[in-house]
């Protein structure tokens, strides 16, 4: 059995791929960060919204919560969940948290950078080396084993606070995250044998990432993080209350996805695509920067363990994408990002 973290053993990052800005000594935006200019507050009609729909937000005790599920996810790849469970106690306390890390001096941070060949720990966006400038984040993912002796490097004397939080935030993200994937699974009528294949997505543990944009004194020349899809199943965000999520939506371009307080994002990522042989788009999706504020984002993605095959639901009469496992999923996206599930169709 392999994990997940090994998958990306095989495809080693440069140190400045890993080390992020030290974001509290820069007054300026420098060269490696400076982007094409682009318009981080400009949205067509403001937010959340594409002019003619509203990307979905789904409560999740209503009656016909599987057909607005799925009809979320073939139509916007994203839907909102209110009535989710997840105490608001917590969804601050997984923020605070976050911040308490990310003020932390660069080189305490420093002491948990994630290794060229390892997954968590802190650090740049994996996605990084497709990019020829660098981006206005930092990061630290969580996953595996690594979270206690992390917090240790971290709060010598003071860990627990972390782990805690940490801890009982990724076990309500994971039941959350196969409850949503039942209702996907059960509006795409699947077969029993593949409503069993999503109880053994919850064996494997899931990763969480938590994202840091400081504020930035020029952000229409920085971006947070870089366009891209999630590699996952699903993926459920929480974005703390602050703009900067944008999403692409076909013939319109990209719109802000203003935060709803108490409310979680979820989001489809390839895997799923693939799953459901491409009636839901992966969404594609970046992050902007702003000049006031720190803000901080926590998101958690949802997927089969690595030795899982991962292929499109059975009913189909013409899969579009081969079978393969996650761990192969993984790594021919490391390689080939954007190109990957192209790469894999039939
Ligand atoms: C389980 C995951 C999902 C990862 C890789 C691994 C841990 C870190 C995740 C992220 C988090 C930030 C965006 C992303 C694109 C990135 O660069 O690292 C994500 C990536 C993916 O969805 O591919
Ligand atoms: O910060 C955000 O709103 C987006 C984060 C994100 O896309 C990710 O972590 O994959
Ligand atoms: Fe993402």
């Amino acid at each position: 059995m392999s994990t997940l973290s090994e998958a990306y053993k095989d495809n080693p990052l440069q140190l400045h791929h890993i080390i992020p800005l030290d974001f509290h000594s820069v007054q300026v935006v420098p060269d490696s960060h400076l982007w094409p200019h682009h318009d981080s507050q400009d949205f067509p009609s403001g937010v959340t919204s594409d002019g003619h729909s509203s990307m979905p937000s789904i409560d999740l005790s209503d009656p016909n919560v599987v057909e607005l599920v799925g009809h979320a996810c073939q139509t916007w790849g994203m839907l909102q969940v209110t009535n989710h469970g997840v105490p608001s106690s917590l969804l601050d306390d997984v923020e605070s948290e976050a911040r308490r890390l990310f003020s932390l001096p660069a080189q305490q941070k420093m002491k948990t950078l994630r290794s060229p060949v390892g997954a968590a720990g802190y650090g740049s966006a994996r996605i990084s080396p497709f990019f020829s400038k660098l981006m206005w984040h930092e990061g630290f993912t969580i996953m595996g084993s690594s979270l206690v002796d992390h917090a240790r490097e971290l709060w010598p004397h003071d860990y627990e606070s972390f782990c805690d939080v940490m801890e009982d935030y990724q076990k309500k993200m994971k039941a959350l995250a196969s409850r949503l994937l039942l209702l996907i699974l059960k509006s795409l009528d699947v077969t029993e044998e593949e409503m069993n294949w999503a109880a053994s997505v919850h064996e494997s543990e899931g990763a969480l990432q938590l994202n840091s944009y400081p504020s930035c004194p020029d952000p229409n020349s920085a971006i947070g993080l870089a366009p891209h899809t999630d590699s996952m199943l699903i993926t459920i965000l929480h974005q703390c209350n602050t703009n900067g999520l944008q999403i692409f939506r076909d013939g319109v371009g990209w719109i802000s996805v203003s935060p709803a307080a108490g409310a979680l994002l979820v989001n489809v990522g390839d895997l799923l695509h693939i799953f459901s042989n491409a009636r839901f788009p992966a969404l594609y999706h970046r992050a902007v920067v702003n000049q006031t504020r720190h803000r901080i984002s926590v998101a958690y993605f949802y997927g089969p363990p690595a030795d899982s095959q991962v292929k499109p639901f059975v009913k189909l009469e013409c899969p579009c994408y081969r079978s393969l496992t996650v761990k192969e999923y993984v790594s021919i996206k490391a390689q080939h990002l954007e190109q990957a599930l192209s790469l894999i169709r039939i």
